[in-house]
C-alpha cells in the first residue's frame, strides 16, 4: 500500500506530503497486515510525527510513528514547496491542467539532459504546466537534490512542482508520464542475462508500482536496458494499466538511422523520413530502409547501392552505441535525452501526414504477423492523444523478413529468461549469439 494513498486528499498541500521508504516500511510493518475493511489514515504535521490510524469495525487504534531519520525528507523540494494559483495569475490563467511526470534514474547521466527539456516547455508545450516527480534511491538521494537545487536555479515558469524519493509507490503517485530510465548500464565483460535479471527485477518492482498508484492511463517510457524486455517485465507486473501504454525507447536508433541515410544521399536530416526500426533495441534491430523515403522517394531510388545499405548501412546504425562508447568512454546520454523528447512529442503531437516514427510496444494484435506477447519496435502514427496506431501500409521483402525474424527470435529468448519476473513461471535462459545490446563487444 503506497504511503500517499494513505494521506486524505484534504492533506495533499505540498507541506503535509511525506516521503522516503522509510516512512513506507515503518507504517507497514506497524500496520500490516490490513484488513480489507479498515482504512488506514496518516497525517504528518509540518516538522513532527506521522500519526496513523487505522479503522475498521475490529481496530480502532491510532499509532504514532517517530520520523527523526536524517534521510527523510519532505517530498517537495525548496521553492517547489510554495503554494500558488494558477488561475489567480493573468499569464497562467489559459494553462492546461498540471500534469505529473515521474522520471527514475533521476540523478543519472540521461535525466541530467532530460529533466531541463521537460521543464522548459518544449516537450509538452508552452501552456502546459508540469510537475516533476524525481525516482533515485539511498545511494542517490543527495545527488537528486543536487538536481532539484539545478531545476530551481533555472527559473522555468511551468515547472510547479518537483518532489524527491526513494519509494516508487510514493513518486508514481497519480503520474501520467513514467520515464523509466533508472537501470544500470551494461559493462565489458557483463553478461547479457545478468544484466537481464538485475534490471529486470527494479522493472517488476515499477510495474507493480505504477499498477497500484500511477493514473489508470500512465504512459510508460522505458529507457533503461535491454529497454524492450524490461517493458515486458513492467506491464506484466501492471496488468490494471492498458499493455498498449507501454513503450521501449528505440527512437535513438530511428534517428541514428536518418543521420546515416541523410549522410549518404547528401541532403539534410529533415528530408529523410517513414524510418523504422523494426525489433530490439540491440544489434539485431533491424532499420528498414524498403519503406523509408528520402525527399518523399523511395530511400533505393535515391541510394541506389543496395550493398551499402544493406550492410554497412545497417551495420552503423546495429552499432552506433558501441561505437559511441569507444570514443566517449560511457554511453550515450544527450542524444538519447533528445530521442526522449521525439518520442514523447510523437505522442502528444499528431504525427505528420503520410508519415510515421518508430517505439517499441506490445505486439499483442499487430497487422505484420510478429510474434504475439512481446515488446518490438514498428512504425506508428499518433492523433496527439498520447495514444497511437500500427502503421498498415509496410512492404516486406526477403531482406526485410528475414532480418525481422532474427530480431523476434532474440526477443523471445530475452522473455524466456525473464519468465520469473513475468509470472511465467521458470527461467530459461538460452540467448542466441547475437544478443548484445548496442556497444557491447
Ligand atoms: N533505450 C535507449 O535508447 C538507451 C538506453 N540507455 C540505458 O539507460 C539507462 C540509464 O543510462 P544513464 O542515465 O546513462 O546511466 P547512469 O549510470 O548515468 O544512471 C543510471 C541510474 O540508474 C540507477 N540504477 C539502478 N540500478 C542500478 C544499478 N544496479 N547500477 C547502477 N545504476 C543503477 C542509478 O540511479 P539510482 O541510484 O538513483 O537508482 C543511476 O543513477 C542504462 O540502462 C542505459 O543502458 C542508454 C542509452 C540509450
Ligand atoms: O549501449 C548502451 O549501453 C547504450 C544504448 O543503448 C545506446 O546508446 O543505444
Amino acid at each position: 500500500m503506497a504511503m500517499a494513498e494513505l494521506i486524505p486528499s484534504s492533506s495533499s498541500s505540498l507541506y503535509t506530503k511525506t516521503t522516503s521508504l522509510q516512512y513506507s516500511s515503518q507504517l507497514s510493518n506497524v500496520l500490516s497486515p490490513r484488513l480489507s475493511n479498515q482504512r488506514r489514515v496518516c497525517l504528518k504535521p509540518r516538522n513532527s510525527t506521522i500519526v496513523c490510524s487505522v479503522t475498521s469495525k475490529e481496530v480502532q487504534a491510532p499509532v504514532s510513528v517517530k520520523t527523526e531519520d536524517p534521510k527523510k525528507k519532505p517530498e517537495c523540494y525548496g521553492v517547489f514547496c510554495l503554494t500558488y494559483d494558477l488561475k489567480a495569475e493573468e499569464e497562467t490563467k489559459s494553462w492546461k491542467k498540471l500534469i505529473n511526470i515521474a522520471v527514475s534514474g533521476a540523478a543519472g547521466m540521461i535525466s541530467n539532459h532530460l529533466l531541463f527539456k521537460l521543464a522548459s516547455g518544449e516537450v509538452f508545450g508552452p501552456d502546459q504546466p508540469i510537475a516533476l516527480k524525481l525516482l533515485g534511491s539511498e545511494r542517490s538521494l543527495q545527488a537528486l537534490e543536487g538536481v532539484a537545487m539545478e531545476l530551481e536555479d533555472s527559473l522555468f515558469p511551468l515547472l510547479r512542482e518537483v518532489s524527491i524519493g526513494i519509494d516508487p509507490y510514493e513518486v508514481f503517485q497519480d503520474v501520467e508520464w513514467a520515464l523509466l530510465i533508472g537501470a544500470k548500464p551494461r559493462g565489458p565483460g557483463m553478461e547479457r542475462a545478468g544484466l537481464l535479471d538485475i534490471n529486470g527485477q527494479i522493472f517488476a518492482e515499477q510495474g507493480k508500482a505504477l499498477n497500484a498508484v500511477a493514473s489508470r492511463n500512465v504512459k510508460v517510457m522505458v529507457v533503461g536496458n535491454p529497454c524492450n524486455t524490461n517493458a515486458l517485465i513492467c506491464l506484466k507486473n501492471a496488468p490494471d494499466i492498458p499493455a498498449k501504454n507501454f513503450h521501449a525507447l528505440t527512437r535513438l536508433d530511428e534517428n541514428r538511422a536518418k543521420c546515416q541515410l541523410a549522410l549518404k544521399a547528401g541532403v539534410f536530416y529533415d528530408k529523410v523520413s517513414n524510418v523504422t526500426i523494426w525489433g530490439n533495441h540491440s544489434t539485431t534491430q533491424v532499420p528498414d530502409f524498403l519503406n523509408a523515403k528520402i525527399d518523399g522517394l523511395p530511400v533505393k531510388e535515391v541510394i541506389k547501392d543496395t550493398k551499402w545499405l544493406e550492410e554497412e548501412f545497417t551495420q552503423k546504425v546495429q552499432t552506433r552505441g558501441g561505437v559511441l562508447i569507444k570514443k566517449w568512454g560511457r554511453s550515450s546520454a544527450a542524444s538519447t535525452a533528445v530521442s526522449i523528447v521525439d518520442a514523447i512529442r510523437s505522442l502528444v503531437t499528431p504525427t505528420p501526414e503520410g508519415d510515421w516514427f518508430s517505439t517499441g510496444v506490445y505486439t499483442a494484435g499487430n497487422p505484420y504477423g510478429i510474434a504475439e506477447d512481446i515488446v518490438f519496435s514498428m512504425p506508428c502514427r499518433s492523433k496527439g492523444d498520447g495514444d497511437y496506431e500500427l502503421v498498415k501500409d509496410v512492404i516486406f521483402d526477403d531482406y526485410l523478413w528475414n532480418r525481422i525474424k532474427k530480431t523476434e527470435a532474440e526477443l523471445l529468448a530475452e522473455k524466456k529468461c525473464v519468465a520469473h519476473l513475468t509470472g511465467e513461471g521458470i527461467a530459461v535462459c538460452d540467448l542466441p549469439g547475437d544478443t548484445m545490446l548496442p556497444g557491447e563487444m
